[in-house]
C-alpha cells in the first residue's frame, strides 16, 4: 500500500457481456481491465456472475473453489497486469463442503487477493406475472460484511440484493469507508423500478460515493440483465452511467466532494443515538 495521499482516483465500471462461455468471458475481462487500466483507472469493478450466465441452473457447473479457480488466477493476473485494484463481481464459489456461494474477490495491484464477500442477503422473490427467483434454491448467505482498505481510502462491498439492505452501507460509512461498491444483475422488472433510486439513496444516506457494475443485457440468456452502471456522488448525484450494452464507464471519485458535502449538511454528526440505536456498533 502507498504512503501517498491521494485527493482522488478514477473508477471504473466493466458493463460485461456474459456469455456461457467461461473462458471467453475470463479472456474478456482480462481484456477490458487492461483498457480501463490504460485509460487510467485505479480501481476496476466487473459486474455479479461475470463469468457465468446467471440463473439457479448454472451456479453448480461453474462454481470453482476460491482461491484454487481459474477466475481468481485470471483476475489476480490481471490486477497485477493492470497496477490496480480489482473488484472482481462476482462468481458462483464452492466451498469445501460442497456449499455454493455469490462471492465478490477483490485484488490489490500486485494481484495478491485481499478480501472475499459472500452476497449476505440472497435473492429471493416473486412478483407475480413478472419475476420470480429463488437464489436459495441453490445458494447458501455469507455470514459477514466486508470492508477493504486501498490507497484511496477504504471501500465496502455488497452484492446486488445486498444494496436493498441499508443498514450495510450505514455500517460501512460509520466505518469509515469512502464508497460502496455493488456489482449486481437487476432485471427487467426490477430494474426501472429499483436500481438508481437505491444507489441514489444509499449514496445519499451516507454521503458517500455509490458504484453499480452489471453485466450487459442480451435478451437471449435466460436472465435478462438491466445494465445502467452507474456511479453516484455522496450528494447523490449520478456522475456516470451506461446503458444497457457491453461498455466501460469511467468516474474521477474525488475524496474532498464526501468532506465538502458533510461539512455543509452534517447529518452524521447530528444523529440522535438516544432515540435509535448506532447499527455500527454491531459488528
Ligand atoms: N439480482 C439480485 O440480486 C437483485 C435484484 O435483481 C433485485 O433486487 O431486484
Amino acid at each position: 500500500m502507498s504512503s501517498t495521499t491521494y485527493s482522488s482516483f478514477k473508477l471504473a465500471c466493466i458493463q460485461l457481456k456474459v456469455t456461457s462461455d467461461k473462458s471467453a468471458n475470463l479472456i474478456n475481462a482480462k481484456s477490458k481491465i487492461l483498457e480501463a487500466s490504460r485509460n487510467g483507472a485505479k480501481v476496476i469493478v466487473l459486474p455479479e456472475c461475470f463469468n457465468s450466465p446467471y440463473g439457479t441452473k448454472y451456479f453448480s457447473e461453474y462454481a470453482e473453489n476460491i482461491p484454487q479457480g481459474e477466475s481468481v488466477k485470471t483476475l489476480s493476473e490481471a490486477a497485477k497486469e493492470a497496477k490496480a485494484f480489482v473488484v472482481g463481481g462476482s462468481i458462483p464459489e464452492r466451498d469445501s463442503s460442497g456449499k455454493l456461494y455469490n462471492t465478490c474477490t477483490v485484488y490489490d495491484t500486485e494481484g495478491n487477493l485481499i478480501v472475499k464477500h459472500r452476497k449476505v442477503h440472497l435473492f429471493d422473490i416473486d412478483i407475480p406475472g413478472m419475476i420470480k427467483f429463488q437464489e436459495s434454491e441453490t445458494l447458501s448467505p455469507g455470514s459477514s460484511l466486508t470492508q477493504f482498505e486501498t490507497d484511496y481510502g477504504k471501500i465496502g462491498i455488497g452484492i446486488c440484493y445486498d444494496m436493498r439492505f441499508p443498514e450495510m452501507a450505514m455500517i460501512a460509512a460509520r466505518k469509515g469507508c469512502i464508497a460502496m461498491i455493488y456489482p449486481g444483475a437487476f432485471n427487467l422488472t426490477t430494474g426501472p423500478l429499483h436500481w438508481e433510486l437505491l444507489q441514489r439513496a444509499r449514496a445519499l444516506d451516507n454521503q458517500f460515493f455509490v458504484a453499480t457494475c452489471s453485466p450487459a443485457r442480451d435478451m437471449k440468456s435466460t436472465y435478462n440483465a438491466w445494465g445502467h452502471s452507474t456511479v453516484t456522488d455522496p450528494n447523490g448525484q449520478i456522475v456516470a452511467t451506461a446503458e444497457h450494452d457491453e461498455a466501460i464507464i469511467y468516474a474521477d471519485i474525488d475524496l474532498e466532494k464526501i468532506k465538502q458535502t458533510r461539512q455543509m449538511i452534517p447529518v452524521s454528526s447530528q444523529r440522535r443515538f438516544d432515540l435509535y440505536p448506532d447499527i455500527s456498533a454491531h459488528k
